[in-house]
């Protein structure tokens, strides 16, 4: 469904153009209609696994498959929803245009978004709030009408780069139920993030990647045991010996 294949990624950074190798042979399989968190500390490579995903950038070695096709085919795309970190939007659109825009972008029909946008606003938060300018919202307001954007068009497979992040207790929530009834509609979610609790509450497997390699994955019920904590978990991996994968 949505896979990984071991992929290596090296920037060049700075005047002297020093080599980062942000993902070093990144392998990752997520299955149909389940929520996979992929964790990890601060630059540890998963917004480059991400992108490489969107084919936002090119991997040096290795594939990415979505739905079994290459994600260089545009066919894909519609296929695929995403919200960034940092999303930022034209702040002149009401969250309202926002959609119908990103809508009509992805092939939606109009009589379809007339019916759609309400209920995805209402979903995230901001019926009240539809015909207000993006520029008027706060942080986590524009946070949550990404999200509303990025499934707008119906994908199959949603990808969510630390959706949670800068988002208050009812924010996250709303995130939350909204992961979880994707997974009810069956389509696959794969969303970052650092935040342990998060994860714990909404996937069914996990990866945890750390110095741009993956250390470990599986079923969260069968990692996390009644020994075990994810944060314990979570500290051994990212604390392994470079190369080292634990199981
Ligand atoms: N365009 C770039 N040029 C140079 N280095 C980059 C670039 N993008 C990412 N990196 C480096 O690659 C590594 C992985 O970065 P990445 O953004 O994938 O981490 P991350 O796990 O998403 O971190 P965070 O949780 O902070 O968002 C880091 O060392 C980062 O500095």
């Amino acid at each position: 469904m949505v896979i990984v294949d071991g992929v290596c990624k090296t920037f060049r950074e700075g005047l002297r153009g020093r080599k980062v190798q942000a993902l070093q042979g990144v392998s990752v399989s997520v299955h149909q209609g389940e929520v996979f968190g992929f964790l990890g500390l601060n630059g540890a490579g998963k917004s480059t696994t991400i992108k490489v995903l969107l084919n936002l950038i090119r991997p040096d070695v290795g594939k990415a498959t979505i739905l079994g096709r290459d994600v260089r085919d545009p066919s894909v795309r519609n296929r695929v929803g995403f919200l960034p970190e940092n999303p930022y939007f034209y702040d002149y659109l009401t969250g309202e245009e926002l959609l119908w825009f990103g809508g009509r972008a992805s092939g939606v029909a109009k009589k379809v978004l007339k019916k759609r946008i309400p209920l995805l606003m209402e979903q995230v938060g901001l019926t009240d709030a539809g015909k207000r300018h993006l520029r008027t919202y706060s942080k986590g307001m524009v946070q949550r009408a990404g999200l509303a954007l990025a499934i707008v068009h119906d994908p199959d497979v949603v990808i969510l780069d630390e959706p949670m992040s800068g988002l208050d207790p009812l924010g996250r929530k709303m995130v939350g139920d909204m992961i979880l009834s994707l997974r009810g509609e069956g389509k696959t979610v794969f969303f970052s993030s650092h935040i342990l609790n998060d994860i714990e509450r909404f996937c069914d497997r996990i990866g945890i990647i750390a110095k741009g390699r993956l250390r470990l994955t599986g079923k969260l019920s069968e990692l996390v045991s009644s020994e075990d904590t994810l944060e314990r978990l979570f500290l051994r991996s990212v604390s392994a010996e470079d190369g080292g994968q634990i199981s």
